[in-house]
């Protein structure tokens, strides 16, 4: 197996969907070897109570350390090397990007801790560093209500980069971000659809006007959505498509 992925939350069956498509077929052929585990196996009391009341006071409620703890005593086996990457996603993260997507897919074994409520107790990540590189990340600046989602997205974005899991029509998808721009629109059959047609150049065969027509699509849209994304593009993209302002 090339990669080893743990996932931690007190709501395992939030993980239902790692079983489906995709990432099904890379645990199906071997590729993933994914475990999605109950964080409340790792408690002892009746209640298998996972959080308490925050120090310094607030709303909310926080994770306790010792379940999570426990659980990260489990699941490293002593000595492991190299060792897993702790990966916690958090409001309070880096931001999730391609690069890091990249940079785990080639790692042999990820742990996901889940928070909920309003975060896991910080010692929890301190304690993991000294055992193991540990990563925050943030999906983005919007809220949400746990870290589950965030596993589904990053557990995608990982899976689909693992060999032999894309077929090789789909790596293309991955290349087009290559150039650093957003995609050029995409068609398909019927040439018309309801008034409206298909772009002709598409349909011409002349695929170096075809290319020039996606790249100078592709520019338009990323000028207009994400000027951002321009701002770092190394001058030379820009020269080439003498638009620069
Ligand atoms: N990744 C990511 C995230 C999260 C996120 C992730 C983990 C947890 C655990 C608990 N919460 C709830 C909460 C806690 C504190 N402040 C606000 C909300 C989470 C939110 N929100 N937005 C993102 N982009």
């Amino acid at each position: 197996t090339r990669m080893r992925v743990d996932v931690v939350s007190i709501f395992p069956e939030y993980l239902a969907p790692l079983d489906l498509s995709l990432i099904g077929r890379a645990r199906a052929s071997g590729v993933l070897d994914l475990a999605v585990h109950d964080l409340r196996t790792w408690t002892h009391d009746v209640h298998r109570t996972v959080d308490d009341t925050p120090y310094g006071g607030g709303p909310g409620m926080v994770m306790r350390p010792e379940p999570w703890g426990e659980a990260l005593d489990a699941l490293v086996p002593v000595g492991e090397e190299p060792p897993p990457r702790l990966v916690v996603p958090s409001p309070a993260g880096v931001p999730f990007r391609q690069a890091l997507a990249h940079e785990w897919a080639a790692e042999r074994h990820l742990i996901f801790a889940c928070g909920r409520y309003e975060g896991i107790d910080q010692r929890v990540l301190e304690h993991a560093a000294t055992r193991m590189p540990v990563t925050e990340v943030s999906l983005g600046d919007y809220v949400l209500f746990g870290g589950e989602v965030a596993v589904l997205v990053i557990m995608e974005a990982v899976t689909r980069l693992l060999p032999g899991v894309l077929g090789n029509a789909d790596s293309l998808a991955e290349e087009s971000h290559a150039h650093g721009l957003l995609e050029a629109p995409v068609y398909t059959k019927p040439p018309g659809w309801r008034g409206h047609d298909v772009p002709e150049i598409l349909r011409s065969g002349d695929h170096g006007r075809i290319a020039r027509w996606r790249r100078d699509e592709a520019l338009v849209r990323t000028a207009r959505r994400r000027p951002d994304m321009l701002a770092v593009l190394p001058a030379t993209e820009l020269d080439k498509r003498d638009i620069a302002a």
